[in-house]
């Protein structure tokens, strides 16, 4: 019932050029393939969003914006409200990012109004979590996710409004991953910690992210509870990241 969903997040990368033809590649692709088991979204960074939905509106392939801001509008130098993402044509954000909770000081408080900000924009908010080296080594991973998703998942999250992504800090860009079994028990925590948070915690699609690659990208992804995969480094390459998506069946 939660079909297979593949997301690049091509991070702080990417001229026009390149990005149009990554977009237009796996457009392609999409197209040709036809019926596929999965979904596909592209989130490309801010300057390329407008390129990125040229190059896919006649494909099956959603765009989303990797941030936005926890308000409407106003003086915020910088960031990207989620009404100008809606805007610009993306369906998605993704909110909570480690890359953002580490690089910009984000607590989970802020993401959780970043999360009700993409909702009030129509927008469909991937809400990330995942725990520190540090963390997972003083056996407290557990514990640390569930406060997250606790803590970050907004009033009226719904499974048709959210996505929930457990990428671990410690395998992002590192070619480290936990094992089948702990991601295993890690979405299927999750997924419990849904239950009180959302209706229909059944249906919320919960990725995993974390050097997701073609060679191991079938074991994590046929795992029960893991409903797909947020990838960055390879979703920058379409043979890579075809190749993963091609895992879903
Ligand atoms: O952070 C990630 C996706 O959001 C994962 O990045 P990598 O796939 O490069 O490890």
């Amino acid at each position: 019932m939660r079909r297979k969903f593949i997301v690049g997040n091509w991070k702080m990368h990417g001229l026009r050029e390149g990005g149009t033809a990554l977009a237009s590649d796996l457009a392609g692709r999409m197209l040709g393939a036809g019926d596929v088991a999965f979904d596909m979204l592209l989130c490309p960074p801010a300057t390329l969003i407008h390129t990125v939905v040229q190059a896919v509106s006649d494909a099956p392939v959603s765009v989303g914006g990797q941030d936005c801001h926890g308000k409407d509008s106003g003086a915020h130098t910088g960031d990207i409200g989620a009404p100008m993402l809606a805007d610009a044509g993306c369906r998605y954000v993704i909110v909570g990012h480690s890359e953002r909770r580490q690089g910009h000081g984000e607590q989970s408080v802020e993401v959780r109004a970043k999360a009700a900000a993409a909702h009030r924009a129509g927008l469909i908010a991937i809400v990330c979590v995942g725990e520190t080296e540090a963390e997972r080594d003083a056996g407290r991973a557990m514990d640390v996710i569930a406060r997250m998703v606790d803590d970050s998942m907004p009033e009226g999250a719904t499974a048709a409004n959210t996505v929930v992504a457990y990428e671990p800090v410690w395998a992002i860009g590192t070619g480290r991953t936990p094992t089948p079994r702990d991601v295993a028990a890690m979405h299927s925590m999750i997924r419990g910690r849904l239950a009180t948070l959302v209706d229909q915690p059944d249906a919320v699609r919960i990725l995993y992210g974390g050097s997701v690659k073609p060679d191991n990208a079938a074991s994590l992804l046929h795992i029960d509870d893991v409903d797909g995969a947020l990838v960055g480094g390879a979703s920058l390459k379409a043979d890579e990241f075809w190749a993963i998506a091609e895992t879903c069946r």
